[in-house]
């Protein structure tokens, strides 16, 4: 029996969707203009679909699994689980109006007109601090709405904020933040759940890898213990002799945003020859 899996045919997540089941192992063979794939190396189906229509077909139990943002889960996903962030495709959702604007609060949007891809969320935000306003529902392009007179104000996805910039638009309220997410089908069987522990382990290893990075460095041996403080290890260093004497090499994995608070204090110790590598994988 298969696993099926449905990612989104073409668009943001498409590109990085099929990049972390490759990293996972998982071999698929992608043909253009293939709407079904079977991968070569795991019992997996693979449905290319619409990012905006896979909800429904998690449902209904056609498809087990997907890689999806989690806005559109928020938006149309009752029902449906999340089994692991996968930390691409962050974004927000948020509220925009023309720069022109003086704003206070939500409430300003009292009687207004919001044109949005994202009903379910914005009414959903709007009741809960008691404001209600005249939705617009249109399917993109969400942010000229404003410009040609079809609302007052907007809710669309955020990321660099260039799109609401060139619009000549603000962002005010931030409703939700969102990142691509692993989701399942509550109708998923007892086998099908056993090969997404497998898949959901393979992804925890390639995601805590992205996360990480594998440092060598060479270090006198009368600094060892101060630089030794400096790096948090998965467990703790590894420390080789060096060929030289009074020389040792380090090895350990850190978190790859921390290795750029500490390089300065490394090299202060006394570190040399510091090298840093990708890692594949990691299983703890
Ligand atoms: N500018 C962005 N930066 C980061 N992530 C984004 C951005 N725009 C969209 N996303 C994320 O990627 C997902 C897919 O966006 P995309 O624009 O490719 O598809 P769509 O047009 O919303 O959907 P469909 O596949 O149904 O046509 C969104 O649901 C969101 O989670
Ligand atoms: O803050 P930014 O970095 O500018 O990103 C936000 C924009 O990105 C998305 O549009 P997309 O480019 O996916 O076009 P679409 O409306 O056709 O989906 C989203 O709908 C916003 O318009
Ligand atoms: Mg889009």
């Amino acid at each position: 029996m298969n696993i099926r899996i449905a990612i989104q045919k073409s668009g943001r997540l498409n590109e990085d969707s099929l990049k972390i089941l490759k990293e996972a192992g998982i071999s698929i063979d992608n043909g253009k203009d293939q709407l079904k794939a079977t991968a070569r190396n795991f019992p997996m189906e693979v449905f290319y679909l619409r990012n905006g229509d896979i909800p429904q077909y998690l449902r209904d139990g056609v498809v087990d699994i997907a890689i999806i943002g989690e806005n559109v889960l928020i938006e149309k996903g009752e029902g449906i689980s999340i089994a692991e962030k996968l930390g691409f495709s962050k974004c927000k959702v948020s509220l925009a109006v023309p720069k022109s604007v003086t704003y206070t609060s939500v409430q300003d949007f009292h009687g207004k007109r919001i044109a949005t891809s994202y009903p379910n969320t914005v009414k959903q935000y709007l009741d809960k601090h008691g404001v209600s306003a005249d939705l617009h529902i249109i399917n993109g392009s969400v942010e000229i709405a404003p410009n040609i007179g079809l609302a007052d104000g907007i809710c669309d996805i955020v990321s660099s904020g260039s799109t609401l910039f060139k619009n000549g638009l603000k962002e005010v309220e931030v409703m939700l933040k969102s990142e691509a997410v692993l989701a399942v089908s509550p109708k998923i069987n007892d086998i099908r759940s056993g090969l997404l522990k497998k898949l959901q382990f393979r992804l925890q290893s390639v995601l805590r890898a992205r996360e990480s990075k594998y440092v060598l460095l060479n270090a006198p041996n009368a600094k060892l213990e101060a630089i030794l403080k400096l790096l948090p290890g998965m467990r703790s260093p590894t420390v080789l002799p060096l060929a030289e004497e009074g020389w040792s090499s380090v090895h350990t994995v850190i978190h790859k945003d921390k290795f750029w608070e500490v390089i300065d204090e490394l090299k202060a110790s006394g570190a040399e020859g510091i090298l840093v590598c990708p890692i594949e994988k990691m299983v703890l």
